[in-house]
């Protein structure tokens, strides 16, 4: 070909690449804000309609979940006796049941409450803290998610031994692996169970078992707070409370504003106690400019 129209060609090619990358940013600017609109309106729903939360957990999460779901508008109830059970979960606008402190005692009103919700049909969220750590608690948890939760919210390690029925005890409560290593065992729980299903860390990834979606939000330092897993699924229950029809992005928007707060927290904290603080004071005033700005949320 004659130099100068290969060079030509050349511009040509060149010219349509960067068209094409620059309408691929575009559009992908455009998911984003349209996720952070989202999320916004339904942090707004929840602060209009401050849903009744019911939350069956454990002991160690109990002020920080309650807190959390005050600060961004609901109403936390912790209560777990199977005595009062027929009474208040129907009245319930969604359920959060965490297993982090188990014991026989409080199972049965586990697996009571979630079938009272279903029934009344209001959404469910389970918590499966530790699900590998002992047969007691990966038969308690496989019960559970045969009751039909609508969402399930665990950290890498959880999701995946969940997803095969398999113990490793030596894992406590905190993650062995990165929530991306979990992506395969995510799918296939939410396909076995007909859940969604949800997992924590640097990225944060969402799946019906066919989409997979990964939030971005959130600082590692969270990781160093005890009870912000269980407190995210508390919130994401809150979540379904107000947009029951669409769990998926639901639940992905909870976790990216409670990661966002993370963020906003981490601007002016200085370790992990002072950063407790300020990730509530900083989700009681989140508004719509700062979702929009910071929101990472992305089709994986
Ligand atoms: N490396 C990280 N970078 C950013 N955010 C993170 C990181 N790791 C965890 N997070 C965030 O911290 C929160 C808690 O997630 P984590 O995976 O630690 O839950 P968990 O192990 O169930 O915690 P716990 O059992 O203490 O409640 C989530 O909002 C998550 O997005
Ligand atoms: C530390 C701990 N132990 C049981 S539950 C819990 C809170 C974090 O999952
Ligand atoms: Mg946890």
């Amino acid at each position: 070909m004659n130099p100068i129209l290969e060079q030509c060609e050349l511009r040509k090619t060149e010219i349509t690449y960067h068209q094409a990358m620059n309408s691929k940013h575009d559009e992908d600017e455009q998911q984003r804000r349209q996720w952070g609109t989202r999320a916004w309106a339904t942090l707004s729903a929840v602060r209009t309609r401050s849903p009744l939360i019911q939350c069956i957990t454990n002991f160690v999460s109990m002020d920080l979940m309650a807190n959390t779901l005050l600060s961004a508008g609901a109403s936390p109830a912790m209560l777990h006796s199977v005595e009062e059970l027929p009474d208040f979960t129907p009245n319930a606008d969604a359920l959060c049941i965490n297993v982090g402190t188990l014991s026989p005692a409080w199972l049965p009103a586990m697996k009571f409450a979630s079938e009272l919700a279903v029934k009344a049909g209001k959404p469910w969220v389970l918590d499966p803290v530790a699900a590998g750590a002992s047969k007691f608690r990966m038969m308690a948890c496989l019960e559970l998610m045969n009751l039909k939760p609508t969402v399930v919210r665990g950290n890498g390690s959880e999701i995946i031994a969940l997803s095969k029925a398999s113990l490793d005890s030596s894992m406590g409560v905190d993650s062995g692996h990165e929530s991306v290593d979990a992506v395969e065992a995510a799918k296939s729980l939410a396909h076995s169970s007909g859940a969604i299903v949800a997992v924590s860390g640097a990225v944060d990834i969402v799946t019906d078992g066919k989409r997979v979606i990964g939030a971005r939000n959130g600082v590692a330092m969270m990781q160093k707070i005890t009870a912000t897993g269980c407190s995210v699924t508390a919130l994401i229950a809150a979540f379904l409370a107000v947009d029951q029809l669409h769990a998926l992005e639901a639940t992905a928007s909870a976790l990216s504003i409670f990661g966002i707060a993370g963020e906003m927290g981490m601007d002016v904290a200085k370790g992990p106690a002072s950063l407790r603080t300020h990730l509530i004071d900083s989700l009681y005033g989140l508004d719509e400019a700062a979702i929009i700005s910071r929101i990472r949320i992305s089709s994986l």
